[in-house]
């Protein structure tokens, strides 16, 4: 008895002290020096433990599932300013901008799935936008439906516009994306848009290395799509994709406004590493960083790079490329200041704690790949942009499922979710909240964009933020990153600003 008693103080230790938990530790520990005394009390004393550590438990992991108990073990010191870091609440309110084929869509997964179950809000676009806040054109805050305000998170594709995400989130939001090697993403970008893109689509035998001979016998920059051809990532963050490799200054100053910008700017060839700065950044738990690939290509849609190829590519997107290079090298400088072995060692609890879920999701070994016609369930399907390259997706195996809670099935379900079906799915939820809480309110009020409440999110369950209450729209304004113009209070189109959003995809 008394080793059981003594194990669950420890386990009771290892917990954050939050007052709750202490006052379970305070009393376990009374109940484990009673253990002294009299046998006839041994037997309630032991239901007693057994009930508070259950409770304790529930408690802590807010009757989700985890599948770590390494979350609050994780710590890199250099990171902790003083000795409480590990308990600050967890921060909320977040622009993540989606840029193009730089492992977007599984960002985009992950950041839904933390809303979801912190009970946050999404901006999501009008059903005129699509999927997308009106992209490729600027983004403004009339893209976004009035009843997912005021959001907590945004992270549908658009072109980045400063100040109007400005008008339409808390001051304390952090700005966050992610950029991939400019070689990988343009040939993922050329296969992936090879039918949108008059650039692409107007090469002999959509050959990547005759576009990249004469870039300019293809690109016309005002034509539809444009943006997929030249720097794409330098568009994306409402730059000028078309400002000469030679004017220096400009993409110096670009870079250093994005820097001013984006307190993260992931890596996608390290976009592990780049969680676990996320996960500190943000003071998020491991588990709140699983994820499974999305939106890949199958290898017999790639094409493999020479090194000439990839020179070209660079000179072609130099803007992009300086991004890139500034980018990369600073994420490794952040990894430095943290500690390349406290970085190592959470990327290889990410790694171990995502295998652990593959496994109660899928059965033993990886999730099986399928290609889009092999799904069964059409919510599973990501969307083909044409019939020359193949984007594969994840279907639940029955027999799994047919074991499952239904909450592991409802996290399972949503971490292989296509962006498209997400979106729908997560603006249908919110719709309905917001009806639920506009009929509690006598009537419709008008509201900012912004509400200077639920900016954090306390960890423990007891204390987690309350459905936010929306608030209607108001028209606004603004232009790029540039802009100057914050307020400080507050077509259908898709991916390529045309296609029904039934089918489209990023
Ligand atoms: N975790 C992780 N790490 C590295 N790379 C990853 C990851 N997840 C997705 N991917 C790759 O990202 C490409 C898809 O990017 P996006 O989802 O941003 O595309 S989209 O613009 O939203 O359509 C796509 O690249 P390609 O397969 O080369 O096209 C995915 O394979």
């Amino acid at each position: 008895m008394l080793i059981f008693a003594f194990s669950l103080h420890l386990h009771l230790l290892s917990f954050p002290p939050p007052s709750c938990s202490l006052f379970l530790l305070k009393f376990s520990l009374a109940v484990s020096f009673s253990l002294c005394f009299p046998q006839m009390w041994k037997k309630k004393i032991f239901l007693v433990i057994i009930a508070i550590s259950t409770i304790s438990l529930l408690l802590h992991h807010g009757g989700h599932l985890t599948w770590t108990m390494d979350a609050f073990h994780l710590g890199c010191p250099a990171l902790h300013s003083h000795p409480y870091s590990g308990l600050k609440p967890k921060h909320s309110n977040v622009v993540f901008l989606k840029t193009h084929k730089t492992a977007s869509s599984t960002m985009q997964n992950l950041l839904f799935r933390f809303a979801e179950r912190n009970n946050l809000t999404v901006a999501l676009p009008i059903q005129a936008c699509g999927h997308q806040f009106c992209y490729p054109r600027s983004f403004t805050t009339h893209s976004v439906h009035q009843h997912t305000l005021p959001p907590n998170i945004v992270t549908n594709h658009m072109r980045f516009n400063k100040a109007e995400l400005k008008r339409l989130m808390p001051n304390d939001t952090i700005y966050v994306t992610i950029l991939r090697e400019p070689g990988s993403m343009f040939e993922s970008l050329f296969s992936y848009y090879n039918q949108y893109c008059q650039s692409f689509k107007r090469v002999p035998n959509g050959s990547l290395e005759a576009f990249l001979d004469e870039p300019w016998r293809y690109y016309k920059p005002e034509e539809n799509y444009s943006m997929y051809a030249r720097n794409t990532l330098t568009y994306d963050l409402g730059g000028d994709k078309d400002r000469p490799a030679k004017d220096v200054s400009y993409a110096k100053a670009f870079v250093a406004q994005v820097e001013r910008v984006f307190s993260l700017v992931m890596i996608s060839e390290y976009f592990d590493e780049s969680l676990v700065l996320l996960r500190h950044l943000l003071s998020w738990d491991l588990d709140d960083i699983l994820y499974v690939k999305l939106n890949m290509r199958t290898p017999s849609s790639k094409q493999g790079l020479t090194d000439d190829l990839r020179k070209k590519i660079r000179a072609w997107n130099s803007l992009d490329a300086q991004l890139y290079d500034h980018f990369n090298a600073s994420l490794w400088r952040q990894i430095s200041a943290v500690g390349p072995a406290c970085v190592a060692r959470e990327v290889r609890l990410l790694r171990e704690a995502q295998e652990k879920l593959m496994k109660r999701c899928f059965g033993e070994g990886m999730p099986l790949v399928r290609s889009a016609a092999e799904i069964k369930n059409k919510e599973l399907r990501p969307w083909q942009p044409s019939g020359k390259v193949d984007i594969v997706g994840y279907d639940l195996p029955v027999n799994i499922t047919q074991s499952f809670s239904s909450q592991d099935q409802e996290l399972c379900l949503r971490l292989i979710m296509p962006e498209v079906q997400y979106t729908k799915m997560l603006l249908r939820s919110q719709l309905l909240r917001y009806r639920l809480t506009s009929q509690a309110r006598p009537q419709q009020q008008s509201h900012s964009f912004q509400q200077p409440v639920r900016t954090t999110l306390l960890r423990h369950p007891a204390h987690r933020s309350q459905p936010p209450v929306p608030a209607a729209a108001t028209p606004a304004s603004g232009t790029g990153i540039n802009s100057k113009t914050a307020v400080g209070t507050r077509g259908r189109t898709n991916k390529q600003g045309t296609k029904p959003s039934q089918t489209q995809s990023s």
